[in-house]
């Protein structure tokens, strides 16, 4: 014995309202719909057909009702049966059951969607060569269908489809709701929509490129669109195709920057139909500084119709369109690298990570962002022009500490310490093997200071005894160099290794006994201490080299460490603080001893 399921259409009805549709307002999409697919059906047996869509709402019927008419291809009572009272049976799909090109609509449940704001469906239909139908069904399941009696005939081929709104939800149908939600889903399509005998299709789509139409007026209609719809001015219009996907539309990029972890939502239509303001992965996670509109044949909505299906083809497109921006970028930069670079300080971000993996992005960086260095702001091209090696710190602390100091010794650094600077410097010789880099550490320019000749090195030793052991309670290494700006006493040198060592060694020292043998094991066998060096050319320092007096020395040291220390723009320790306190009260009671 076999049976055939029963569907209970409230419950089905519930289940689109609740769980497929995002608002019964999708109504006025699925009509529009139906009645574009039916002209699109009816044109391609007789291609001058004529094609109209009528939508009167209930002030204009003055029934209550609201009526849609179309010049379609209409039913025939047989296919009434077939097609408008089963649910899931589409004429738009072929044999195999894909979904057929030309049309919208593929599942066959659009209709239902009048359920979420009517009680009751009319169709009044005549195909060609039939008579008219009439179809009532209503939102318990039942339906009726009868041959129209004489003089309600329609006296064109076509469909109207009255709706008898559903108490509580006559909102929907009103005249003002219709007109915003047919211009919202409804304003591109190729066939003609009125509400009344307001056009809803106005205009030309933003993605059409009509080579009547002078460039200058396009841009501006583009420009205008782009701050009706997304609120901005666009820098720049990337036009976008993708024929394999039937794709066309337009990239408008944003004058403002804009923040890489936001959402980015795009516009899309098919088959220039509003499938959704709100579609998420349709560009490279990298383009955050786009807004796009497109249309497109061949991408597959969901059922729901208000987002596209995941599939190889979506995958492809994404990849297209991402080519698509870099080569505007690319040829942005031959052809006017003032706005390259005028764009790049609005969007450095999105094009620096697209540069981590992308060599041709990485060239675009290399030769147009300006990276500071401690020679000025320069691009990298411009830098390894001027210096061979690109030698680079990759923190900003390190470049603060560094910068002057090696500008004076004549060692140009690039600050690579913003986000992706360094990945990208590193990176530099997979665009030209002999490109070299190099990573400027706090100890590297430590040994690139002078040395002293012997003899000085003797002299100053018994300063050098007494301000390591001045300075051993703070955990520094003391050195004595002769470097340039002869006006800084001393330099404090801490690298990354050593900063992190550094406080692994002071939480050791306030953590309980369990957390100090953990941390231990981290500092284990390391010898990393920030480096204190004396300039030997400083005029100070050689005072204080060859005072005599070691109180006044040591009061002296404290002092030059801490000013060091305030120079690299380090943190104070207590310590750091209590070494301050004392040499400069100390040296204030010298020196009003001295006045005395
Ligand atoms: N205005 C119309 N003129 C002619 N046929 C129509 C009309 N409206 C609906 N139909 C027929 O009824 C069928 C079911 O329509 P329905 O809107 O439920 O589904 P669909 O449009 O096929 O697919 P989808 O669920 O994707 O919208 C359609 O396939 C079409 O054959």
């Amino acid at each position: 014995m076999s049976y055939t399921f029963h569907v209970d259409l409230r419950g089905i009805v519930d289940l689109l309202s609740h769980h497929l549709y995002a608002s019964p307002r999708v109504y006025v999409r699925e009509l529009m719909q139906n009645a574009v697919d039916a002209i699109t059906a009816r044109r391609s047996d007789d291609p001058g057909a004529p094609g109209a869509i009528r939508i009167h709402p209930p002030e204009s019927t003055g029934d209550g009702t609201l009526r849609v008419e179309d010049t379609g291809i209409g039913l025939t009572e047989a296919q009434v049966h077939e097609l408008l009272a089963t649910i899931g049976r589409s004429s738009k799909r072929d044999d195999l059951g894909f979904a057929r090109h030309e049309f919208l609509g593929q599942f066959g449940i659009g209709l239902l969607s009048c359920f979420l704001v009517a009680d009751e469906i009319r169709v009044r239909t005549r195909a060609a060569g039939s008579p008219t139908v009439e179809w009532i069904g209503y939102a318990d399941g039942r339906y009726e269908l009868h041959v129209a009696p004489a003089g309600r005939e329609r006296p064109e081929q076509g469909t109207t489809v009255t709706l008898v709104p559903r108490r509580g939800e006559e909102h929907w149908l009103r005249r003002d709701a219709v007109r915003e939600i047919a211009s919202l889903y409804g304003s591109m399509l190729p066939i003609p929509v009125h509400v009344d005998d307001e056009p809803i299709t106005v205009g030309l789509a933003p993605w059409e490129n009509d080579a009547a139409e002078p460039a200058a007026t396009r841009r501006a209609r583009l420009d205008a669109y782009a701050q009706e719809v997304f609120g901005f001015t666009p820098f720049d219009v990337i036009d976008l195709a993708v024929p394999a996907a039937g794709l066309r539309g337009v990239a408008f990029v944003l004058p403002m920057p804009a923040n890489p972890t936001s959402r980015v939502a795009h516009r899309v239509y098919l088959k220039q139909m509003l499938l959704s303001e709100d579609i998420e992965r349709l560009l490279p996670e990298w383009a955050f500084f786009v807004r796009c509109v497109v249309d497109t044949g061949e991408l597959r909505p969901t059922a729901s119709r208000e987002a596209l299906y995941e599939d190889a083809l979506l995958d492809q497109v994404r990849e297209s369109l991402g080519d698509s921006l870099r080569g505007w970028m690319t040829r942005l930069g031959r052809t006017d690298p003032h706005r390259l670079q005028a764009f790049l300080r609005v969007h450095h971000l999105g094009v620096k990570a697209l540069a981590v993996h992308d060599d041709e992005m990485l060239r675009l960086v290399e030769q147009w962002w300006p990276f500071e260095t401690n020679m000025g702001p320069l691009t990298l091209a411009e830098f390894r022009e001027r210096h061979q090696v690109v030698r680079y710190t990759p923190s900003v602390d390190e470049f603060r500490q560094l910068a002057a100091v090696a500008a004076a010794q004549g060692i140009a650094v690039v600050n690579a310490g913003y986000v992706y600077d360094a990945e990208l410097t590193s990176r530099l010789s997979d665009l030209d093997s002999t490109i070299v880099t190099e990573v400027l550490t706090a100890s590297d320019l430590a040994t690139r200071l002078e040395p002293l000749d012997p003899d000085v090195e003797l002299a100053v030793r018994p300063f050098l005894v007494l301000a390591q052991r001045t300075l051993d309670r703070l955990g520094v290494q003391v050195l004595v160099r002769a470097f340039e700006p002869a006006s800084m006493p001393a330099l404090h040198l801490l690298d990354g290794d050593t900063a992190l060592a550094v406080d692994l060694r002071q939480g050791q020292e306030q953590a309980d006994e369990l957390w100090s043998s953990i941390l231990g094991t981290f500092t284990q066998g390391r010898d990393e201490r920030p480096q204190l060096v004396f300039n030997h050319r400083n005029p100070l320092v050689r005072q204080a080299i060859a005072t005599g007096d070691d109180e006044l020395t040591t009061l002296a040291i404290e002092g030059l460490y801490v000013q060091a220390l305030l120079l690299g723009h380090q943190p104070l320790r207590p310590a750091d603080t209590a070494a301050l306190n004392q040499s400069f009260l100390g040296l204030l009671a010298r020196a009003m001893g001295g006045a005395r």
